[in-house]
């Protein structure tokens, strides 16, 4: 199994490589030189199986010769045991053919869970064989971030530093993310939003002395790895729900892309996905590309659903690439007129993205009154972000084919905007319970790559 760039100008790499690397050398996103297909009878055989059964079948063609069926096993069982619900992703019927996919039992209470404490592990394993160190750079508006220090703290070959914007996040994920006292661990508060962090990360990917200085790695989505973790939950859900037999739809509440993009892939290896639903809050860049074909970012407000305050998403391109027949000089093109302001999607590249995409927007009054309907009718307290993906699949339901709406983290996280909207107070978890009273260590940061990379240097000498 290879992988290429986006952009089409970086050596082809193997999975290893690629997940070490993070992004291309020619400033793209890795994505496999093909998607492997699962027969129809090989999703059959999903049926009845464990969580992690269904993520060694799923994710196991795409890493060719890395690990052994052994080891692979292994680093799965290890990822998941620490979940606080034994299917992992377990499904809610909220409503006749709608139901919640719960993607926040793992440890930081948000989808990031499930492949950052995947690649924790696959980085682990890989490391230790070959001897290496790497540092960890990622940007985060909440989730990454405290996904990240927790699948990686205190892991002997790593150093992670996480960009989030200050003043930005809830503060559970600010505490989660400043509180860990492992010394691999460096949280730093960015003066901008998350566009500005995300974009000073991939600048430190595009200045090679300090990459290949620091030996570089990406835990973001445009880590192909983290995408690939992702596809999983898409087949366990749509396999409880009937498929092959059946179709079945998502809606995805959606910032830069990763997570409705493994849903397209799941489609393109055969699983029987309808419609894959962007679902964007007012931040809504995505939701106007789809529809009128222009992609100029207008600046982030900042809403009730922080981790999707996004304008540049980056996994977008990926999707891109494909729409564009896998041209990368193409992408490149678009890439660079997004520096300059914004860019155009010809027709028949939006005709195949809408092939597979539709889209939605809610606003933040819609958001907190999804929150309290959903409360009095169905008993489900959702967070913010899950709200936007409810209200937004419900306009595109359709009575023959079930859908699925992915809730990406658990309402504790956002206790003030749930308690303004629903009047309930979400409590954190027993284990969490003391997050309030742990001391918090973070080192604010100006939006200054030269600024941001010196500091990375210091503390990497000490
Ligand atoms: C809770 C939550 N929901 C939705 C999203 C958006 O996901 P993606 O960036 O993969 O589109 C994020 C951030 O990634 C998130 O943390
Ligand atoms: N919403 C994310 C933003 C970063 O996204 P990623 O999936 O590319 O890591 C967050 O919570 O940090």
């Amino acid at each position: 199994m290879k992988y290429v760039s986006t952009r089409g100008q970086a050596p082809e790499l193997s999975f290893e490589e690629a997940m070490l690397t993070g992004l291309a050398r020619d400033g793209g996103l890795y994505v496999p030189a093909e998607v492997p297909v699962m027969a129809a009878e090989d999703i059959v055989a999903l049926a009845g199986q464990s969580y992690e059964e269904v993520a060694f079948r799923v994710m196991r063609p795409f890493l060719g010769d890395t690990f052994t069926d052994d080891e692979f096993r292994d680093i799965i069982a290890r990822a998941y045991s620490g979940f606080g619900h034994a299917a992992r992703a377990p499904l809610v019927q909220l409503d006749q053919g709608h139901f919640l996919l719960e993607l926040f039992h793992g440890p930081t209470l948000a989808f990031k869970d499930f492949a950052m404490q995947l690649i924790g592990q696959l980085f682990e394993a890989a490391l230790k064989r070959s001897g290496q160190r790497v540092t960890i750079v990622g940007a985060t508006s909440g989730d990454t971030g405290s996904a990240a220090i927790e699948a990686f703290k205190g892991l002997d070959a790593v150093d992670v530093f996480i960009l989030f914007p200050h003043g930005r996040v809830s503060e559970v994920q600010r505490r989660q993310m400043t509180t860990p006292s492992e010394s691999n661990v460096h949280a730093l508060a960015i003066d901008g939003h998350f566009d500005d962090a995300q974009a000073r990360v991939k600048d430190m990917f595009n200045d090679f002395e300090f990459r290949d200085g620091v030996r570089l790695a990406g835990v973001n989505s445009i880590n192909w790895a983290r995408v690939l973790a992702q596809v999983v939950y898409y087949f366990t859900s749509a396999v409880a729900l009937g498929a092959p037999h059946r179709k079945v739809s998502f809606t995805v509440p959606t910032g830069n892309f990763g997570d409705i993009f493994a849903g397209y892939i799941a489609k393109r290896m055969g699983l029987p996905i309808d419609r894959l639903v962007v679902a964007t809050n007012q931040n809504d860049i995505l939701h106007r590309c789809l529809s009128a074909g222009d992609y100029t970012p207008d600046g982030v407000i900042p809403s009730i659903s922080p981790s999707m305050d996004i304008q540049v998403s980056s996994n977008f391109e990926r999707a891109l690439f494909d729409a564009y027949g896998r041209e990368g000089g193409a992408v490149a093109q678009l890439m660079d007129e997004l520096k300059s302001g914004g860019f155009h999607v010809s027709q028949g590249a939006l005709e195949t993205l809408r092939a597979h995409f539709e889209s939605g927007r809610c606003d933040e009054d819609e958001t907190r009154a999804t929150i309290k309907r959903l409360r009095a009718t169905t008993g489900e307290l959702l967070c913010p972000h899950t709200a936007v993906g409810v209200k937004v699949a419900e306009e595109h339901i359709r009575p023959d084919v079930p859908m699925i709406t992915l809730a990406t983290a658990h309402p504790a996280k956002f206790p003030d905007a749930v308690e303004e909207a629903a009047g309930i107070r979400p409590p954190l978890p027993p284990r969490m319970a003391d997050l309030y009273e742990r001391d918090e260590r973070v080192t604010p940061v100006a939006n200054d790559l030269a600024a941001i990379e010196t500091l990375i240097k210091e503390r990497l000498s000490k």
